[in-house]
């Protein structure tokens, strides 16, 4: 056991990684591009690492005792577990690991492959934007304790005079994430390992202990979330038969054990009776057991465990109510729980600093508050926590003041638009029946297998390089709006030669899909620094919607409809989805998601309004975020369908019978949302399916879809150019359990991270296999 110590009053579960000017990315890329050596890269870590911690001790965090995590990671938190545990999967086993750098090497090609080796998947981490690289495990999975990198940064800190508190995705949880390996026998699950991987954890806390580690945090959100392969219940008994062992190891740091990104009020008092000295909930997302707290039970289940109270949002990037979230805290502290302030989450998910923003309007900045403004309101709580409500008055009524002045400020609240969502009935959520519409459409002469992509043509540098001149103001309009039309003619000359049936414009003009259209819409606010992290080396922007959602002026009216005047075919107007729009910026935090969601889809139904009047036939509406933003907790679920559903059909219900109404998707597991596919009642649906070999068209068959659907026979992700062969094929394992008048052929997503080589070899592939298919099957 180890020496009893308490968490100081304040700490977050982790912080933004990057840097603030995304130095990691720019070190990491330069490191795999040979331009610089390991040593370089390591040297960059370190140096990003020690101004982290700086920066939060100066922010309010206490050097000594734990409160200080160190969360930083190369690429990805889970891949760190998988290298912690030695799970490198069998198919890996050649790429050499050995010598001074060769835990680098390995490290990354695992992220992200190289020519021998396909990299691990990647999926979304929780509910968020984030994506890890999944483990694959099997029966003869070697776990060995490989604690190098975690112990080389305990000690770093110290050497910084920093008590930090290494964290590590808890052992629950990793095998939850993790899939079976190809070489896996039949039914097995990566969870059934557990009692092996418990075993190296403790290891593993050996060796922090070793090191001088008093603290060290395992993340277990596999505890708040109902989409996962067993039931919640069961995680609960998983996790506590783990930490059973893990509690009771001889020696070991202190137990921090956290449960971020939902609601696990059902099961805090189990939690608080685990033999570890600290349990962290999510009050932001989730709740308090309330019967619990006023019976006592959760006191007693807390008597020599610290609650780590996550009231301050680690999703939004929103301005904590102070006054609220400390009158929570004093509920707990009055129930005689020992109570630390912290955050719901690691802050990996929200930008640096709201002081490295220079053009966002001053009244908007003054309601914000990214990772640094987070850590200083926790540390505001604490000092509130320790010397009374008095000590933090001041910051309190300045908070008051902030919140009242945003909840007045012109543009939060406008009456027309709100007066516009409200009226939005029924009807206005309805098309036409589903044999009108296919009658209607039947004049857009589409042949059965027909061929389309899915938007975006490749992004090259010179769109790039045109799009950053105009931004700086060294093209002007005329020149770069020349620029785009000299593109769009190319990318449609292109696609006619190919042989698609289907046209687009190629999206040249947009920098981001979301982005692009936060920046033509009133409401919405963009940063010039709020990066966070998407996977590895990738980062976003997110666009802040702070306010009511209009569309000031139709917004890719003029590219579609120049687009459609070059040629016969039809050209597809292409928008992003109300969702999608929510999902991929920071939405305010003042009124319920479905209202905001309304409120973008009457802005987006005006646009495929206008797209139609100006001769656009048909309009594909992305919503890749679909499933992303489903709830983790399976009662919120059936709310959230309801108002995401709702949402796009309010966007797209408008058009008559005879225009063709798309969407997209791109994820692999699809069937929890089938009915919500079904439900947004689209023309035609692509998703996203090569990789997962069309694993989507059963479901999509029993299920007795009756729309067109798209399944994707081109991995976008990879550059590899699949063969006509390989598609036709794809093509006919769809083929054979949905029938071929329904079937469109297309690629998974769309191709703007590709290059134009391989583009047009894969499409030109993508059009034979097509022509083949049809050919054989008349
Ligand atoms: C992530 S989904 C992307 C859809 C978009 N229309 C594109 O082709 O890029
Ligand atoms: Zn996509």
């Amino acid at each position: 056991m180890p020496i009893s110590r308490s968490l100081p009053a304040a700490t977050i579960l982790g912080y933004p990684r990057i840097g603030r000017r995304r130095e990691l990315k720019r070190a990491v890329e330069a490191y795999w591009k040979g331009d610089v050596d390991a040593a370089e890269l390591r040297r960059v870590a370190s140096e990003l690492r020690a101004g982290t911690r700086a920066r939060l001790v100066e922010l309010g965090l206490p050097a000594a005792g734990g409160a200080v995590p160190e969360s930083f990671s190369f690429y990805d938190q889970v891949l760190d577990a998988t290298l912690a545990l030695s799970a490198v999967p069998g198919r890996f086993a050649d790429v050499d690991g050995s010598g001074d750098d060769g835990d680098l090497a390995r490290y990354f090609a695992l992220a992200r492959g190289d020519r021998d080796h396909q990299p691990l998947e990647m999926t979304k981490w929780f509910d968020t934007n984030y994506h890890y690289s999944v483990p694959e495990i099997d029966e003869r999975t070697p776990f060995a304790a490989n604690p190098a990198w975690l112990v080389g940064q305990v000690s770093e800190a110290r050497e910084q005079g920093v008590e930090s508190r290494p964290v590590i995705v808890g052992p629950v949880t990793y095998l939850l994430l993790a899939k079976a390996s190809d070489e896996a026998g039949e039914g097995f699950r990566p969870i059934d390992r557990l009692d092996d991987v418990v075993a190296v954890y403790a290891e593993i806390l050996r060796a922090l202990a070793e090191a001088g580690a008093t603290w060290v945090q395992l993340d277990e959100p596999a505890l708040v979330s109902d989409s996962l392969a067993v039931p919640r219940s069961e995680v609960l008994a998983l996790v506590e038969r783990a930490y059973a062992v893990l509690g009771g190891a001889e020696e070991r740091p202190s137990i921090l054990l956290a449960a971020p990104y939902g609601d696990s009020a059902e099961a805090l008092v189990r939690l608080g009776s685990l033999p570890v000295e600290a349990v962290q909930a999510d009050l932001v997302r989730g709740a308090l057991p309330q019967a619990a707290l006023e019976s006592g039970e959760l006191a007693r289940a807390f008597a020599g465990t610290q609650l780590v109270a996550g009231v301050v949002d680690g999703r939004n990037i929103w301005r904590t109510d102070l006054r609220a979230a400390f009158d929570r805290l004093g509920a707990l502290q009055a129930a005689g729980i020992e109570v630390v302030v912290g955050t719901s989450n690691n802050l990996q998910h929200v930008p640096h600093d709201v002081g490295d923003e220079s053009k966002l309007d001053a009244r908007l900045k003054s309601w914000l508050a990214f990772a640094d403004q987070k850590v200083a309101q926790v540390a505001v709580l604490a000092r509130g926590l320790v010397e009374g409500a008095e000590a933090i008055e001041a910051e309190l009524a300045e908070t008051d003041r902030v919140l009242a002045d945003r909840a007045a400020a012109p543009g939060v609240r406008v009456d027309a638009v709100r007066a516009r969502a409200e009226a939005a009935g029924d009807d206005d959520r309805r098309r036409a029946d589903e044999q009108t519409r296919r009658d209607a459409q039947r004049a857009l002469g589409i042949p059965r297998f027909a061929t389309t992509t899915i938007g975006s043509f490749p992004q090259t540098g010179e769109i790039r390089r045109a799009r950053a001149a105009f931004t700086r103001g060294e093209l002007t309009q005329e020149e770069y709006h020349e620029f785009l039309r000299a593109e769009i003619e190319r990318v449609i000359r292109l696609q006619e030669e190919i042989g698609l049936d289907v046209l687009v414009h190629g999206e040249a003009e947009r920098n981001d899909m979301v982005q692009y259209f936060a920046e033509n819409l009133d409401g919405f606010a963009v940063t010039e620094n709020g990066w966070v992290q998407s996977y590895g080396t990738r980062a976003t922007r997110p666009s802040i919607l702070w306010g009511d959602v209009s569309r000031p002026a139709p917004i890719t009216v003029e590219w579609s409809s120049f687009a459609q005047s070059l040629t016969e075919r039809p050209v597809k107007g292409m928008l992003t989805g109300p969702v999608t729009i929510l999902a991929w910026s920071f939405v305010r935090d003042d009124q319920p998601l479905g209202d905001t969601a309304a409120q973008v889809a009457l802005a987006l139904r005006d646009e495929i309004d206008d797209l139609v009047s100006a001769g656009i036939r048909i309009v594909q509406v992305d919503e890749p975020a679909l499933r992303e933003l489903l709830p983790l907790d399976a009662g919120r679920q059936a709310d959230y369908l309801e108002w995401s559903v709702g949402s796009f059909r309010l966007a797209t219900s408008g058009a008559e019978p005879e225009v063709q109404i798309h969407t997209h998707l791109c994820y692999s597991e699809f069937g929890e949302i089938i009915d919500a596919i079904d439900g947004l009642a689209a023309d035609v649906t692509s998703i996203e399916a090569a990789r997962s070999r069309m694993d989507v068209v059963e479901p999509l068959g029993e299920h007795g879809y009756s729309r067109g659907i798209g399944p994707g026979v081109y991995d976008i992700h990879s550059p590899r150019v699949p063969s006509v062969e390989e598609q036709t094929e794809l093509i006919r394992i769809a083929a054979e359990r949905i029938p071929g008048e329904q079937l469109w052929v297309n690629p998974d997503c769309g191709l703007k991270t590709r290059g134009y080589e391989e583009t047009v070899a894969s499409l030109t592939n993508l059009v034979r296999a097509a022509q083949a298919v049809r050919a054989a099957a008349v």
